[in-house]
């Protein structure tokens, strides 16, 4: 049996930042594909239980197959609608400046880096007197708790439930803002993850739609079998040296054109930009090699819909991500699940493909370390797995059960990532060998 540390070492040794699986196969030549159009998805999240995953691991690395690269038709990002800002009754109008823009901010933030960024702002804009009101009672509550209030606001607090938060001034301003921003940023996501659009739910379509013969090639039945059985699969040489460099080219002029955003609320966790682009749609313009990667990305899941019998909804969107480091700072996204809870997130696979040219991961840093079941520990005790984002390189891992985090990176990393939801896996045991032939 083919144990996790026996696999994918490549030729790097590990290190703090180095990564055990580095060296890719050569690209393979590339052919022609027809576009096939489909459905969105939006952001990003955290922990949950490992669920355990059956046993037998299969041979960790994946060789390639033929690519097959299709130009696609460009388009322009959506132009951000400017925020109408819904001000609270004036009895609760704080008057703090810093509240109202720390309110801004948020809503700014949240709607800009999810994948529909006008629905997104929307649907906060509903949900955000509520949480408002929320998030400065707790923040006026923990000003109280540090004796920052006076007698006359506690009273209000307690007799309100709210507070104007209106005669604070220096350190216990600050505070309250802080704590407003925070408290005010979790509400306004959890109301938005509950509400029904924002997975992307309402626009994604089934996997089979999605999918192209260049997929089942590079997905063949062995790489499925063990996604399933171990919960990740590598796959190298998804796109051919020309594809790859182009793609990054795209979105080397997207980042330049600050067309990518940082996920400003979750600056302690990541501090990577994103944006949102649609094979075929307006953000696609111009980036007819980024389309085309956006395309096979999205052929994935048909493959493991195919061969598992798992139904699979697709997003329309996928979402670009460059780690370029901040500040002289390395990038980074710490350690998360991107399904904590299923029974709220639809999130089922999350498949990343990597747009990075000559990486170096022990110089470069920037491994997708994937924590592994500990039904999979290495010799030595390790249960996770350090993948270099080499280009061309295809990750597919379940999102519910596989924590992982983005290792401090040196080099600007890029990656397009695309999450797939749907129902309960199938078993293992469905997985749909013996009527299927393997690539
Ligand atoms: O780019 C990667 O390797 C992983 C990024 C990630 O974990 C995420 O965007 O949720
Ligand atoms: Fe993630």
């Amino acid at each position: 049996m083919t144990r996790l540390d026996e696999v994918g070492r490549g030729g790097v040794r590990q290190g703090w930042r180095g990564c055990r699986r580095a060296a890719a196969p050569p690209p393979p030549p590339h052919t022609s594909a027809p576009a096939a159009p489909c459905a969105p998805i939006p952001a990003s999240e955290l922990p949950l239980p490992p669920e355990k995953l059956p046993l037998p691991p299969v041979q960790r690395r994946l060789s390639p197959a033929e690519p097959t690269p299709p130009p696609a038709e460009p388009t322009l990002p959506p132009a951000e609608p400017t925020l109408p800002v819904e001000l609270p009754p004036a009895e609760l109008l704080p008057a703090s400046e810093l509240l109202l823009a720390a309110r801004r901010r948020v809503i700014d933030s949240l709607a800009s880096t999810w994948s529909d960024g006008s629905a997104a702002r929307a649907a906060l804009l509903s949900c955000a007197p509520r949480c408002e009101a929320q998030a400065r009672a707790t923040a006026a509550a923990v000003v109280a708790a540090r004796g920052e209030y006076s007698a006359e606001m506690q009273r209000q607090l307690v007799a309100t439930g709210v507070c104007t938060l209106a005669e604070l001034r220096g350190p216990a301003a600050e505070l309250s803002v802080r704590c407003f921003e925070r408290g005010f940023a979790n509400l306004l996501l959890q109301a938005m993850q509950a509400h029904g659009a924002f997975w992307g739910g309402a626009d994604a379509v089934p996997a089979p739609r999605c999918g192209a013969a260049r997929a089942a090639r590079l997905v063949p039945l062995r790489a499925v079998r063990q996604l399933m059985a171990e919960g990740l699969v590598v796959i190298d040489g998804a796109l051919s040296a020309a594809e790859l460099h182009a793609a990054r080219e795209e979105v080397r002029r997207m980042h330049e054109r600050a067309e990518l955003r940082p996920v400003g609320f979750q600056h302690a966790v990541r501090n990577d930009h994103v944006g949102w682009v649609e094979e075929g749609g307006r953000e696609a313009e111009g980036v007819p090699a980024l389309s085309a990667a956006v395309r096979l990305l999205r052929a994935v899941p048909a493959e493991v819909q195919k061969h598992t019998g798992w139904e699979l909804s697709v997003p329309r969107k996928v979402m670009v991500a460059v780690y370029a480091g901040r500040d002289g700072e390395p990038s980074f996204y710490k350690r998360h699940f991107d399904c904590r809870d299923p029974r709220t997130n639809p999130r089922r696979l999350t498949a990343i493909l990597y747009l990075n040219e000559g990486w170096d991961a022990e110089r470069d840093g920037g491994c997708l370390r994937a924590f592994t079941p500990a039904t999979h520990a290495h010799a030595d005790g390790r249960t996770y797995e350090d993948i270099a984002p080499i280009g061309g390189r295809l990750c597919v891992f379940r999102s519910c059960t596989i924590e992982h985090e983005v290792r401090p990176c040196f080099a600007t990393r890029m990656a397009l990532t695309l999450w797939v939801s749907g129902g309960d896996a199938p078993d293992e045991a469905a997985t749909r060998g013996s009527t299927t032939r393997d690539g």
